[in-house]
């Protein structure tokens, strides 16, 4: 007897951008007609040298920088057309994890509050994953907190009392907690010691895995890049110059730019 094979499902498309240009005042373009998709439960890596645009990519899809031409489309609501106060709604579906811990916490306020402050902007209740019918913020903020193997006792705790890689899974929690559509990662690990960097890594890998979580991963470092994503965009002087899935990235038709990031891989 022959057995149905059925179509694999693709996911729902969470981000989807077309085109994007983007030109700082009186430079040249920073971002030059950059599309893709991110669906969901992807994570998307982009790789490229310093100044290559990958920064301004991510502030244009956030909202955070107006573009000169193209379109953001986020589970399918047009970011490009909308007002400003729809925008400031859309932008609550995503989260930032940035380079730098230190810089994401306010040093006055303790991890409980920081933690928090994304609930309670936006008047939600404890997220859905964390399977609890508790509405005691205590009790949040220390199961967060437990997602990324901290424990509770952190919640008093100011920033300065934490290491960098301690506030870098804080800072992670709390991007979690209000369930965002798309997580950006601006280089999240470059600032932790080697040995931290991939425990963290770990984390966020096991954390996508486990809420169906969506990435787009930035970084400088192509093993990273890799080991995180299954779609991987490289770019050059803000260009997309290769695109390439998993494995595909030893093969030996890869544009040049992308080998020489290769050769820096295979030195480390
Ligand atoms: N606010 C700004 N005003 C003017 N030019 C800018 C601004 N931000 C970035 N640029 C320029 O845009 C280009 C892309 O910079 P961008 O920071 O996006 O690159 P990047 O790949 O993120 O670099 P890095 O990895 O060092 O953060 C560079 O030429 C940079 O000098």
């Amino acid at each position: 007897m022959q057995l149905l094979q059925m179509p694999k499902l693709e996911q729902p498309e969470v981000l989807r951008l077309k085109n994007i240009w983007k030109t700082y005042h009186g430079g040249h373009p920073a971002v030059k007609g950059i599309s893709f998709t991110i669906r969901r439960g992807e994570c998307l890596g982009l790789v490229g040298e310093s100044g290559s645009g990958k920064s301004t990519l991510a502030r244009c899809l956030l909202t955070l920088e107006r573009i000169d031409k193209g379109e953001i489309w986020l589970n399918g609501r047009p970011l490009h057309e909308l007002t400003t106060s729809q925008l400031r709604q859309a932008r609550r579906e995503m989260q930032v994890v940035f380079q730098n811990p230190s810089g994401s916490f306010n040093s006055k306020l303790t991890i409980m509050d920081s933690l928090l402050e994304p609930i309670r902007c936006q008047n939600k209740g404890c997220p859905s994953f964390l399977d609890s019918l508790s509405t005691s913020e205590w009790e949040i903020a220390s199961k967060l907190l437990e997602k990324v193997h901290l424990p509770a006792s952190y919640l008093a705790r100011y920033p300065s009392e934490l290491s960098g890689g301690q506030k870098q899974r804080a800072a992670i929690a709390r991007a979690i907690s209000v369930e965002p559509s798309l997580i950006v990662l601006d280089e999240p690990t470059a600032s932790l010691d080697v040995s931290i960097q991939a425990r963290v890594l770990n984390l966020l890998k096991d954390l996508q895995e486990e809420l169906g979580l969506s990435y787009l991963f930035i970084s400088h470092d192509l093993s990273a890049v890799h080991f995180m994503s299954e779609l991987l965009m490289v770019m050059q002087q803000g260009e997309m110059v290769d695109v390439c899935k998993g494995k595909e990235l030893f093969a030996s038709n890869r544009h040049s730019y992308t080998k020489q990031l290769l050769e820096l891989f295979d030195g480390d």
